[in-house]
């Protein structure tokens, strides 16, 4: 082989790529701050908790959003080694974001709580790395905790993966404690990237940023052949040609390098602006001498839930557009197009893979770009066939078809539950109530058990989650993923105010809930829209029937103020009086509905009615 620094050197034998995997909060970002800091690359003085966590709603939340790529220097027997090391998320929503990174790796570090055992994504993440033919470290974390119970988890993995005990390493990411053995293991057990370090270059793109001053940086994975600064590029699969301005490695910061070789994580700068010019799993090549077949890129996921975003300030509608083009690079996963409604103007059907990742892009988009939004009530998409025949995808509620419905089928989700055994019976009564069918069960460990449900997305995907907790005291965990579809006995659900029905407020459920809906809706915004001169009837219907009705009551001017004693016929006639002008008033009446109440009749957190119309009162009285 040629000496270093030779050209026709390559590092390839040397460099390990590996991604940390675990359930959420089992300590990923923790061991990679220890890793960071071990390698030296991270000082005593600039080290921080969550060093890798870079944007500031994953610091505050404390849960990791984006995965992170970062290099790091290694000494194992002599030999210097550079450890390519991606930190992934761990919650469901952003499973998307983990099986891009295993398809950057050869290796996996499957990260284990020693207090809480296997959970539902670390089987998940297990499931993704072992498909993608990775080697997997399996690693105890947290073992300074009192309540550590290594022995028992070690067994249950061992069980899991069909090795010995002795191989499951332990570690803290709190006081650092087996972390070297951690780094010393990755290099013998992770296999050197393979690939051909002579061929034309071709790299995956495996994530990309916007930023506001270098325009797009693009994150490759090298597969083959090296990549060199000043050289023109193609990226593949849309056929357009750059000229990279940098290219690099992060380590922990991006450190410019003149060229990228096979088996390297790195990032290229081309300067261009245009969103459209990057997409992530696409192939760079070197224009030169080009790659004939580009790298099998990856799947575009698909949304589980819909829901409308809007500019409250209908003028921000074009910074909308833009600001969601610049997320979009960094967020594959997130697919949009333009909406109008009557209630709310112009905005975009968005598509997410959960709530969680909904809540993460409104909140990016009012962070990192200054918009003010309101977002509609999530749903899933239906597929409804009619008795004419014809067939209508629905992603938003209030496109459901009129008229005689054959067919509606809902998508239904595989979910994969597990909990201590003593919580069985509740979780049982839960699924049924949620319209769910029972599958196998089986033990983990005496007292751990692996429960398998097939439940409607629908059910699942709003407050499953949280009433599993509650219902388990804390102690279950959940994954699911896509099932098939079934057919479903589904209406649409109307909410009229003053007879206009309001598209915002629409909504897709089971004939069984349609009523409860109903009631919730019509109570809700009876609570939030300030009483007008007059009476406005707030409706719930299925087609032309209604469910549910309240009534927001009229303001009643005390016309009988003035009116010191006198005789009754007088203040009858002035009663009749204010009546005919309410009745007028009726007739003419447009109901004006405050911002606020929208967003708070459309929140599906435990958005504070009460507040939220106390704040609805003062505004109007202050109008
Ligand atoms: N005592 C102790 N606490 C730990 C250890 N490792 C992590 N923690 C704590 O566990 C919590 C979760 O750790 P994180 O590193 O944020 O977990 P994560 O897996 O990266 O979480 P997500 O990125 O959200 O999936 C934090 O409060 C850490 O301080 C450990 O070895 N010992």
């Amino acid at each position: 082989m040629a000496e270093k620094n030779q050209p026709g050197f390559t590092r390839q034998p040397f460099i390990r790529n590996f991604c940390i995997i675990a359930h959420i909060d089992h300590g990923k970002s923790t061991v990679a701050d220890r890793i960071l800091q071990l390698s030296g690359i991270v000082g005593q003085r600039e080290m921080h908790d969550r060093f890798l966590d870079r944007m500031d709603i994953e610091q505050e939340r404390g849960i990791t959003i984006k995965s992170q790529a970062v290099r790091v220097p290694w000494v194992f027997d002599g030999q210097e080694y550079t450890l390519g090391m991606i930190d992934t998320p761990g919650h469901v929503d952003f499973s998307y974001e983990v099986s891009r990174s295993l398809a950057a790796c050869e290796g996996a570090v499957l990260l284990v709580d020693a207090t809480q055992g296997i959970e539902a994504q670390t089987l998940s993440n297990l499931y993704m790395a072992i498909d993608h033919d990775l080697a997997i470290i399996p690693v105890l974390n947290k073992i300074d905790l009192p309540s550590a119970e290594p022995d028992k988890h070690a067994a249950e993995i061992a069980g899991l993966l069909g090795v010995d005990e002795s191989e499951i390493l332990r570690v803290s990411g709190k006081t650092g404690e087996g972390v070297s053995e951690l780094l010393d293991r990755i290099v013998t057990d992770i296999p050197a990237p393979e690939g051909d370090p002579e061929g034309p270059a071709r790299a995956l793109i495996f994530d990309s940023v916007y930023d506001s001053y270098r325009g797009i940086v693009t994150y490759i994975r090298m597969i083959d052949g090296t990549l060199r600064s000043r050289r023109k590029i193609r990226m593949m699969g849309l056929g357009t040609v750059h000229d990279p301005i940098e290219l690099g490695v992060i380590s922990p910061d991006m450190e410019p390098a003149g060229q990228l070789c096979a088996g390297e994580v790195g990032y290229i700068i081309t300067g261009v602006k245009d969103v459209s010019q990057s997409k992530v799993g696409d192939t760079i090549t070197e224009e030169s001498s080009p790659a004939s077949e580009p790298l099998p890129g990856y799947h575009d996921p698909r949304p589980m839930v819909y829901a409308g975003l809007f500019p409250i300030d209908n003028a921000q509608f074009p910074d909308l557009r833009d600001a969601l083009d610049k997320l979009k690079l960094n967020d594959a996963a997130l697919v949009y197009e333009p909406e109008t409604s009557v209630a709310l103007g112009f905005g975009f059907r968005c598509g997410f893979l959960g709530l969680l990742h909904m809540e993460i892009v409104s909140e990016r988009l009012s962070r990192e770009f200054g918009l003010d939004l309101i977002s509609t009530a999530p749903s899933v998409t239906y597929d409804v066939e009619m008795e004419d025949r014809s067939d209508h995808h629905v992603t938003n509620p209030s496109e459901f078809p009129e008229g005689k419905v054959r067919r509606v089928t809902e998508p239904m989700v595989a979910a994969d539950i597990i909990l201590p055994k003593e919580f069985i019976g509740p979780v049982m009564e839960l699924c049924q109530e949620r319209r769910g069918q029972m599958g196998t069960m089986e033990y983990l460990s005496p007292e751990r058990v692996e429960m398998h449900y097939r439940l409607p997305l629908a059910e699942i995907v709003f407050d499953f989650f949280d009433q599993l907790k509650s219902r388990t005291k804390g102690y279950a965990s959940l994954d699911y993923h896509e099932d098939g579809e079934q057919d479903a006995d589904l209406v649409k659900v109307d909410i009229l105010i003053q007879g206009e029905p309001v598209d915002a407020f629409s909504a897709i459920v089971h004939r069984d809930k349609a009523y409860a809906y109903g009631v919730m809706m019509t109570k809700k915004l009876r609570e939030l829209i300030p009483r007008q001169q007059f009476e406005i009837p707030v409706q719930a219907a299925i087609g032309a029937r209604i469910i549910a009705r309240e009534n927001i009551r009229a303001l009643r001017k005390d016309v009988l103020a003035k009116c010191y004693g006198g005789d009754i016929t007088r203040k009858r006639k002035l009663l009749e009086k204010q009546k005919a002008g309410k009745k007028r008033m009726k007739m003419l009446g447009h109901v004006e509905v405050p911002q606020e109440a929208f967003v708070a009749a459309l929140a599906t957190g435990n958005t504070n009615d009460r507040d939220t119309r106390d704040k609805i009162r003062a505004a109007e009285k202050a109008k």
